[in-house]
């Protein structure tokens, strides 16, 4: 199985390099414009190969994007990243024309692909992504929720003192600082519901942690985070090309899902082989149906700065 992952930055590196590791596909092309900076971010990794032991083939490329064709998975990670102080939205003026001109590209090499959209504003990005290539909803995928929940079990461990990996919980909604919503009301630890440990304090501290993780991220780090975000795509893309079928927000084009329309925003969905399998319908309460309502306002907004792109 074949991925291509565009932006050979610390993201797509990153995500690479994870997906070699794991043996998650075959062969994984990296494509960035910085001259020869894929090519040595793929050797650099392919050095691993006989320590970290793997058998993945990976390449990079300055922008040949015939090396990419038949990819079973494009990632789009191209595109720059927010500084101290941004947020993701600011980042559309830029990120637009080079999100649409990759997808074009990788489309022409590789027309049977399902895409993972990454860049930011994602949740925007997904939708022009979506609406410039006219490529199905279930083959247009964007990676938030993945990571947000990731973060909002790294909190709630952190909260309750226990381990991340004995703790289930989802962030959905958009993948903004303001519009995500991570859902404490169905967390558990071991299927024991978190507000048996947490008080509603607590439990707000941990949701307000996790809506502010990139921003925090990029506070300490002076750029954004690539480790989680890297590793959360990967995951995404395991389960599409190993047909695994697990449950991930992921940012979907919703047809009266959620109540919204012609919007791409995180809910809970099966990720196979096909793509998106099934937008999961999970029943909100009032107060989380109002929170995803404001949070599919303020992307709606966003994406009404598309227009002078699509
Ligand atoms: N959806 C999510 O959960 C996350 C999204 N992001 C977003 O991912 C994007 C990448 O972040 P980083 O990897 O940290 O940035 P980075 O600056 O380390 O890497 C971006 C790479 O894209 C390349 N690039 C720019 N234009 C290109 C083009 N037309 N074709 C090919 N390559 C091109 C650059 O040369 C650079 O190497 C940012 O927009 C960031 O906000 C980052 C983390 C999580
Ligand atoms: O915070 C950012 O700008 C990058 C990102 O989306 C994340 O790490 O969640």
């Amino acid at each position: 199985m074949k991925v291509t992952i565009v932006g050979a930055g610390n993201v797509g590196a990153t995500c690479a390099d994870v997906i070699s590791y794991r043996g998650i596909a075959s062969e994984v092309v990296l494509v960035d414009i910085k001259e020869g900076f894929a090519e040595g971010k793929a050797m650099d990794i392919m050095q691993c190969a006989t320590t970290t032991v793997f058998n993945t083939q990976l390449s990079g490329t300055t922008g040949d994007y015939s090396k990419t064709a038949g990819s079973d998975v494009v990632v789009i990670t191209s595109g720059i990243p927010r500084k101290p102080g941004m947020t993701r939205e600011e980042l559309i003026g830029i990120n637009a024309g080079i999100v649409k001109s990759v997808a074009d590209n990788v489309l022409t090499h590789s027309p049977n692909a399902i895409i993972v959209v990454v860049s930011n504003p994602m949740d925007t990005m997904t939708y022009l992504t979506l609406k410039a290539t006219g490529l199905p909803k279930h083959r247009v995928i964007g990676m938030g929720g993945a990571l947000d929940s990731s973060r909002f079990k790294y909190f709630l461990s952190k909260a309750l003192d226990k381990p991340a990996n004995d703790v289930q919980g989802m962030v959905i909604g958009g993948h903004g600082d303001t519009t995500m919503i991570p859902l404490t009301r169905l967390a558990s630890y071991n299927g024991v519901p978190v507000s048996n440990f947490l008080s509603q304090a607590e439990l707000d501290k941990v949701a307000a942690d996790t809506m502010v993780g990139g921003a925090t991220l990029t506070g300490l780090l002076g750029t954004s985070a690539w480790y989680a975000p890297g590793a959360s795509v990967a995951y995404l893309v395991d389960s599409i090309l190993n047909d695994q079928k697990r449950m991930i927000p992921c940012s979907v084009f919703l047809e009266g899902e959620y109540g919204q329309e012609d919007i791409c925003m995180g809910v809970p969905c099966i990720i196979g082989k096909n793509g998106i399998e099934k937008i999961v319908d999970v029943q909100l309460n009032d107060a989380e149906k109002a929170l995803f309502a404001k949070s599919a306002d303020a992307v709606r907004n966003m994406n009404a700065d598309l227009k002078s792109v699509l």
